[in-house]
């Protein structure tokens, strides 16, 4: 008999202590290998509307609920005894009359009253309503889905039970409504109050369990593997189950390089590792490279591949986990025998400033470590010929052939340097081995998979256009435009690479809040458009759930920023927020005295990157906003965003034309939405008075 797992159990098990939950494991897996082995206790719940939910004892109080047909057996929900039976009598499992899809729905005359939680006041710009408490004796709040017709709600996944609450939603019963909804109905009516579409009906399926709203919330377990993996790692609940969306990306077969876009916390890394592992498992021959931008980042997708894989080493000894720079400079020794030396930035500049001296161009330093640095070097302009007929692309500054020349003379003698001191640029080791590799057809990977691609650079995706080989899934890209913040843009398509029809944007945001994410959207425009004229649309994402209201404050002084933020983390402390899921994020190491102070104050037990307590003690991380990408936490505060600091005044005076300018300016907001986007329930973000510009961005209203 298949064994089915409902995302309701992983959840349950989540929340029990540890003992209790190896407990329950066990069970779960006698349950699989034999649910009629004779040790196994079995109790029908009288009380429940579904008469096929039985309790089955995995200690004196802790129960396993089962959802027992005589073709499946379905691990439903694990809790206390009076807790779990709670549970079971409160639902019942069907078909969705309209949809087809298997739902969990809550009997309706079972739940008391459906009122929003008397603590949490909160305003949700994105919606077109404003969902804080109305006031005593107000007039009768709006309907909001009372347009939608019954056929129109049930298209959704609205369970029959529920559409009467639903017709007369308002703005104060909606989200504490939707909490009671199966999710794939209260992500289509956030939509649809956040959008005014509603989304359409999907195609339908002829077996319920095939559906794909029933493959988000159970899965049919091949195997005690699997089982073991979904039980391991309850909180993942993405290693078990994806979202349709999610689920169809990844399985997609491609005619070309794909790329999955979507804004921050919708999933794109979630999906990178279930790409690698679906191609895994359907190509034995497959070696495959998943590649992220640096080598913490890498580190961290590592870990969460080793989650999905259970830990097996046969699986993983197919897949390499490095960042960018790493690959490239593992091939390099690989097929030269050698080490690549690579001059950082500040040496690079060092060398240009010296070559600029003896040469007289006209042009401020600013301009000619621009110019080297995002022509010269990024696009390996090898001669004057090229740098005469190279296009400049994005580029504001036109220069005429004779400033070419005269330009040209101090960056051929910054290539001379370099070359006598046997030395590359990131940039040139990346050229380095994308001329090794492009000519054969021997390729060291079958598939690249790479996360983070919004900070690939021109020689970057050039090396790994270079190591794909000649098939049309070689490459899977998965990225936000919003968040790129090291990067200057180009197209993709002149490179080759070109995602058109193959470009994907995911909408449901599992990390952040309503409230969080409604707010850091406000530092982005609604559409991004890439150079290649790819439009990314931010507009109808919806978070999962709701929480507080961010806190931004401009404070008149340092000192009182401090007591500010200090009360903030006090909170979290006394919400039982662990100190390990909070961050304190900075512009830039000037501020950090500023961050640190704040976690002194607060008692808060800290660790910073370079204190190396990294793995230590459970403490909160201070650091840059540049450190903030791709972790996340439940709690994060954005300090010291001063006029001067964001955005830092220092990149601002260096730019060297106008376009740079508006580079520096967009990619500063896009730092304060990733260090913003990293905040599950709590977000503080503070500055000192006059404060930056882009706070005001933050508490701006939407128009
Ligand atoms: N299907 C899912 N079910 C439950 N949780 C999910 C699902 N997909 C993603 N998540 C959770 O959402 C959070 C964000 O996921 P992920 O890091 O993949 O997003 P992302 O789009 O890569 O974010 P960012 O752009 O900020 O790096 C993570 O906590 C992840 O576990």
């Amino acid at each position: 008999m298949p064994t089915i797992l409902a995302d309701s159990f992983t959840a349950a098990l989540a929340k029990l202590a540890n003992d209790e939950q190896k407990q329950a494991k066990l069970t779960a897996f006698d349950l699989q290998a034999n649910p009629d082995q004779p040790g196994l206790q079995f109790h029908r719940i009288d009380k429940s509307k579904d008469p096929n939910f039985w309790s089955v004892r995995v200690s004196r109080d802790i129960r396993i609920i089962v959802h027992k047909t005589g073709a499946s057996l379905m691990l439903a929900y694990v809790d206390h005894h009076d807790d779990a039976y709670a549970w079971a009598e409160r639902r019942r499992i069907e078909t969705h009359p309209a949809t087809g899809a298997v739902q969990i729905v809550e009997v309706r005359e079972r739940v008391e009253e459906i009122a929003p939680p008397a603590t949490t006041k909160f305003t949700q710009p994105d919606l077109p309503f404003d969902t804080s408490s109305a006031p005593q004796g107000a007039a009768p709040q709006p309907l909001i889905f009372d347009r939608l017709a019954q056929a129109e709600l049930l298209s959704i996944g609205v369970p029959p039970d529920w559409l009467n609450d639903v017709a007369t939603a308002t703005e104060e019963t909606f989200f504490a409504l939707a909490a009671h909804l199966p999710q794939e109905a209260a992500e289509g009516l956030l939509e649809y109050a956040a959008t005014g579409i509603l989304k359409p009906a999907a195609a339908p399926v002829a077996d319920p369990m095939a559906h794909p709203d029933t493959l988000r919330r159970f899965r049919v377990l091949e195997g005690m593997d699997e089982l073991q993996t979904a039980l391991d790692a309850p909180f993942e609940k993405w290693a078990v189950f994806l979202h349709p969306l999610q689920r169809g990306v990844v399985e997609r077969e491609y005619s070309g390089p794909a790329r999955v876009a979507g804004s921050a916390g919708t999933g794109k890394t979630v999906v990178a590792l279930h790409r690698v592992m679906r191609v895994l498992r359907l190509d034995p021959d497959a070696r495959i490279l998943l590649t992220t931008f640096s080598d913490p980042l890498a580190a961290a997708l590592q870990r969460k591949l080793a989650v999905l894989s259970g830990g097996r080493s046969d699986i993983e000894s197919r897949v390499t986990v490095a960042s960018f720079r790493k690959i490239a400079e593992e091939l390099f020794a690989l097929t030269t025998g050698r080490k690549a030396h690579i001059a950082d930035r500040d040496t690079v500049r060092g060398i240009v400033e010296k070559a600029a001296n003896d040469v007289k161009t006209g042009f401020s330093l600013r301009f000619m470590i621009s110019e080297w640095e995002n022509v010269i070097d990024a696009w390996r302009i090898d001669s004057a010929d090229a740098y005469a007929d190279v296009p400049r692309m994005g580029r504001k500054n036109r220069l005429g052939a004779k400033q070419r020349e005269a330009l040209w003379q101090v960056f051929a003698t910054v290539r001379q340097v370099l070359g006598q001191r046997s030395l590359f640029t990131q940039a040139s080791l990346f050229a380095a081995v994308t001329e090794t590799c492009s000519g054969k057809t021997d390729k060291p990977f079958t598939h690249i998979v790479v996360d983070e691609a919004q900070d690939l650079g021109v020689p970057e995706l050039r090396f790994l256009s270079a190591i794909a080989p000649n098939r049309s899934d070689a490459l899977f890209f998965t990225g936000d435009i919003g968040q790129r913040i090291f990067q200057q843009p180009f197209s993709w398509k002149g490179l080759g690479i070109d995602v058109r029809g193959r470009s994907i944007t995911l909408k449901v945001n599992y990390r952040t809040s309503q409230q969080i994410r409604a707010m850091a959207d406000r530092l982005l425009p609604q559409t991004v458009r890439d150079v290649d004229g790819l439009e990314e649309d931010r507009r109808g994402t919806v978070s999962v759930f709701e929480g507080l209201d961010p806190e931004v404050i401009i404070a008149d002084s340092e000192d009182a920023e401090r007591v500010a933020a200090v009360t903030f983390v006090r909170m979290a402390l006394a919400d039982g927020i662990p100190a390990d899921q909070i961050a304190i994020f900075v512009r830039s190491a000037d501020e950090l005295p500023r961050a640190r102070a704040i976690a002194e104050a607060a008692e808060l037990p800290y660790r910073t990157i370079s204190s190396g307590k990294l793995h230590t003690e459970a403490s909160a991380l201070v650091g840059t906003m540049h450190l903030a990408k791709g972790l996340e936490f439940r709690a994060v505060l954005v300090v010291a965003c001063d006029e001067g600091v964001l955005p830092l005044a220092a990149r601002v005076a260096d730019v060297a034309d106008e376009f740079e300018l508006d580079e520096v300016i967009a990619t500063e907001r896009q730092l304060l939405y990733v260090a913003a986007t990293r905040a599950r329930d709590r977000l503080f973000v503070s500055g000192v008075s006059p404060g930056s510009e882009l706070i005001e961005d933050l508490i701006r209203l939407p128009s």
